[in-house]
């Protein structure tokens, strides 16, 4: 599924138009039915449902939602809350159908008079702004936003809840905080923010005929199951642990074991054929026992960096530490031109000094930041980064032609050419030490099995977040949930898809 800014809706809603010869009334009346379709999930007979109308297009849609409600038997008021003169064109013609259809609507004079209906009402239904809006909402919007933000009522937007701009950027505005938005057609990329993504509440997208082969292609989507489904390596009655991949970690130290034997572990749980180990040999008796199937290597005179020949892929830095040391095996890995190379934690911090490096490689490249680490890559601040993650991500996977995986709720997978994919998969017991060296282990080995790299790097995030809301579904909640739960549990995320 695309996921869009509001140029690009712009532009989607021309091309059906002038292409497909749909016209602006049409997709009108399909985005609106589907909307009321898709709210009565969420609402009942007995409700009574206000419907809050603006002045742009959301507004028309707002009139086709109170018309297709009140046909089906729904308790609806329609509260035009602009002047008759500021609607027009195909929301003046949806409001003149709404009118023909023998329903009245209520036109705002004072906000008290809302506010008596918004006490008596169930349910709110916002059809004031969206993807126009511009800047922080101006009245009489701003005060009805916080008049419907203020009472117990089930508050349902549509398209985005009004106020919410549609872009990433933007931090300086008040929006309607839905419970519930049904998003037409293609969800807008402030769906996947963490600043903006919390007023959409629960969120599915309604599909209003717009004409697939014609619609431009903008290269950034979400990566759902059945994408997964379509791309997932499988494992042939004749192979051998030679055609799954032989990777090598490097990572771990005395006082971090963990970190390198959760990668290795969630490795071969994720498929690879062997998996070899690279740390220190004062960690080798504590990481051994957890990952029995792990083979351990040693470089010239017990050094960190083994021989590099061999592997089909290599992930550096999980409890690697941060000397100067291991910032030489840093440096030689990136100068290595033959692996596909993957770098978590102390390897990111490590690896800032040889950015200037990465696009000489001449294999994948895979860096798998958190914030944090993305902040230190790039010298702007972790605030800033979340603000615009879709444009830092992609400025800085072409710049140094890397695949980069931008971790959080919402995980953002970026091409060398700017590809963006987005996994919203997982929850918040995800957020505990050790999820991102399980992410690791995943990573590297989709990365042997799957020639694809977007493929394996979209599967492998899916696949962790998915078995995380697996587990707290069933045994486990988002509490006591540990990584290394995560890695027993992709068995059951597999089964899913063997079955
Ligand atoms: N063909 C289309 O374009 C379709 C559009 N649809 C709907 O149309 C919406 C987009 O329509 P519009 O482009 O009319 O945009 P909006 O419906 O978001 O409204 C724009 C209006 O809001 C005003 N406005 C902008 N920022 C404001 C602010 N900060 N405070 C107060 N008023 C502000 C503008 O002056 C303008 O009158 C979509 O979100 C979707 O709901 C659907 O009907 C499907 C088809
Ligand atoms: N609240 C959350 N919801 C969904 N996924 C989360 C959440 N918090 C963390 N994650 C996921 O958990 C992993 C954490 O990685 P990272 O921050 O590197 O952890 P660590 O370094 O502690 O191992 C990432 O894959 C991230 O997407
Ligand atoms: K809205």
């Amino acid at each position: 599924m695309d996921i869009v800014t509001a140029q690009e809706m712009y532009e989607r809603d021309r091309v059906a138009m002038e292409a497909a010869g749909l016209d602006g009334k049409m997709l009108m009346e399909n985005a609106g039915r589907a909307v009321a379709y898709d709210f009565l999930r969420h609402i009942q007979k007995e409700h009574k449902i206000v419907v809050l109308i603006g002045a742009g297009n959301n507004g028309g849609d707002g009139f086709v939602i109170a018309r297709t409600l009140l046909n089906l038997g729904y308790d609806v008021e329609a509260w035009q809350v602009v002047p008759d003169a500021k609607t027009t064109g195909d929301a003046e013609a949806h409001k003149r159908i709404f009118q023909a259809s023998g329903h009245p609507y209520r036109l705002l004079k004072s906000s008290e008079d809302l506010n008596t209906s918004l006490c008596r009402a169930d349910v709110c239904i916002d059809a004031m702004l969206g993807i126009g809006v511009k800047g922080r909402l101006r009245e009489p919007y701003a005060d009805i936003v916080r008049l419907c933000n203020e009472r117990s009522i089930v508050r349902l937007a549509v398209d985005l809840p009004s106020g919410v701009p549609a872009d990433e950027g933007e931090e300086d505005f008040e929006a309607f905080q839905a419970h519930y938005t049904s998003i037409i057609e293609a969800p807008k990329q402030s769906a996947f923010l963490q600043h903006t993504q919390p007023y959409y509440g629960e969120w599915s997208v309604v599909e209003i005929g717009l004409p697939p082969k014609q619609l431009p292609d903008h290269r950034r989507r979400l990566w759902g199951r059945a994408d997964v489904e379509r791309t997932l390596p499988g494992r042939e009655a004749h192979s051998h642990k030679g055609s799954h991949g032989k990777g090598l970690v490097i990572g771990g130290s005395r006082l971090m074991p963990g970190s390198v034997a959760m990668t290795a572990r969630a490795a071969l749980r994720s498929g690879a054929g062997l998996i070899a180990v690279s740390t220190d040999s004062e960690a080798i008796p504590a990481i051994s026992p957890y990952v029995q199937e792990a083979t351990f290597v040693e470089g010239e005179n017990g050094g960190r960096v083994p021989d590099l020949g061999g592997y089909d892929g290599i992930a550096v830095g999980m409890g690697l530490g941060r000397n100067s040391m291991q910032e030489t095996v840093v440096e030689r890995l990136v100068r290595e031109k033959e692996t596909p190379l993957l770098v978590d934690a102390d390897g990111l911090y490590l690896l800032k000094g040889f950015l200037g490096e990465l696009k000489n490689r001449e294999v994948p490249t895979v860096l798998t930041p958190h914030p944090g680490e993305f902040a230190h890559l790039t010298g702007l601040s972790i605030q800033e980064i979340l603000r615009a993650p879709f444009s830092y991500s992609k400025e800085f996977a072409e710049k140094h032609g890397v695949y980069l995986v931008l971790k959080g709720p919402s995980t953002i997978i970026t091409g060398p050419d700017g590809e963006q994919r987005v996994d919203v998969s997982g929850n918040a017991g995800l957020a505990k030490g050790g999820s991102g060296d399980v992410l690791s282990g995943i990573l590297l080995s989709m990365m042997m099995q799957t020639e694809h790299v977007m493929d394996a790097l979209s599967n492998g995030c899916f696949l962790h977040g998915s078995t995380a809301d697996l587990l707290v579904q069933d045994g486990h909640s988002k509490v006591d949930l540990l990584a290394s739960d995560v890695i027993e549990g992709l068995s059951r995320t597999f089964r899913t898809f063997s079955s």
